[in-house]
């Protein structure tokens, strides 16, 4: 079973970043060598998806650290806040980057001003980094054993953005499971949405499957109702980037859309998310904060106008799926089915 490519990379005390933006017409990796860089990459969706923006990150610490370490030997903590702090506002909506920056802090604090930091966080970062992917492929394997028991036959699904190992410290979440269930001939195909405006789906997800040798259509996010009335898709199978602690879950726009039009047509909907994904101290999906895009993610694909000049547009780029659309969540801590506030807390407190 193939694990993807490799979008993050640390090498030579650098990290390197697989430039999401050129796929995939070109795989091309961008050096980060300070934070700030780190920083603007998320920005600037050199690297996305929740996951892999809390890797990125933790590397982009130790940046930080290398370079505070390094100016003022004996006083590096007090001059590192402001780069995590530049970090932190990179993007506003994926938990898993607060949640990756929190863990960093918190091995920061066990340091003195007079040791040097780079080993204890960069092992910190690289923990990180593996845990997300053995999260993954456990995730894969729970989300694939929820499919086969729903269906005595291989079915297709839809998946919406990218949640594979783009988009994660590698393998992918619901690709992850869309691997393992394709290897155990679970699933039969997969209907890609394309995922307007950023085109995730269709430059990033049809790009990984058809790598893999999985079977891969390409759909508009608007055919998913007409794909779904056909009546061969029995799972949405979707990421998310924040999930709050009733089970709401916040990802890519048009999710929301997708588990609504699931629901009609009797399709089960499942969210699946590591646990750096739940965000426990937000009572309800309304508290996500959504990030907003230029309007020019709208108007233009590579400098070709799409719209009227100056026109008017609105790019949130994420949506809020409520828990009661959602048949399950898949962590690798285990399954919420029919998520609701209590179910959350009992599995993951
Ligand atoms: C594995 S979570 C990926 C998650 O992140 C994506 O958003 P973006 O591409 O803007 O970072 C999308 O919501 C995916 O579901």
């Amino acid at each position: 079973m193939s694990s993807g490519v490799e979008a993050i990379k640390w090498v030579d005390n650098q990290l390197e970043l697989l430039d999401q933006r050129l796929l995939p017409g070109q795989a091309l990796y961008i050096t980060c060598k300070d934070s700030t860089e780190v920083a603007d990459a998320i920005t600037q969706m050199v690297v996305r998806g929740a996951p892999a923006i809390g890797v990125s990150a933790a590397y982009g610490v130790v940046l930080a650290a290398d370079a505070a370490f390094s100016e003022h030997q004996q006083a590096w903590k007090a001059n590192i806040a402001e780069a995590i702090e530049t970090l932190a506002n990179s993007r506003p909506t994926a938990v898993n980057l607060f949640w990756a920056l929190d863990r960093m802090q918190r091995v920061i604090d066990t340091l003195e001003d007079s040791s040097p930091p780079h080993q204890s966080l960069l092992d910190e970062a690289k923990n990180i980094h593996s845990e997300d992917i053995a999260a993954n492929k456990q995730m894969g394997k729970l989300g694939a054993e929820l499919m086969a028991a729903s269906s005595d036959t291989p079915f297709s699904v839809i998946t919406h953005c990218n949640t594979g190992s783009l988009a994660t410290g590698g393998f992918g979440t619901a690709l992850g499971v869309i691997r393992h269930g394709w290897d155990a001939k679970i699933i039969k195909h997969v209907y890609a949405d394309e995922t307007r405006p950023w085109l995730q789906g269709s430059r990033l997800t049809a790009w990984e499957l058809q790598r893999d040798g999985i079977s891969v259509t390409l759909n508009t996010d608007s055919a998913a109702a007409h794909i779904m009335k056909q009546g061969d898709v029995r799972w949405v199978v979707v990421g998310a980037d924040r999930i709050t602690a009733n089970g709401d879950a916040a990802n890519k726009i048009g999710t929301y859309s997708l588990a609504v039009l699931a629901r009609y047509h009797g399709i089960k909907f499942m969210v699946v998310a590591p646990s750096s994904t739940v965000d426990m101290s937000l009572s309800s999906g309304d508290l996500i904060p959504i990030e907003e895009r230029t309007g020019e993610e709208l108007t233009s694909i590579k400098e070709v106008q799409l719209a009227p000049e100056n026109i008017a547009a609105f790019n949130p780029v994420f949506d809020v799926t409520p828990a009661e659309l959602i048949d399950a969540i898949v962590t690798e801590q285990g399954v919420v089915l029919n998520p609701t506030l209590d179910k959350m807390k009992a599995l993951l407190g």
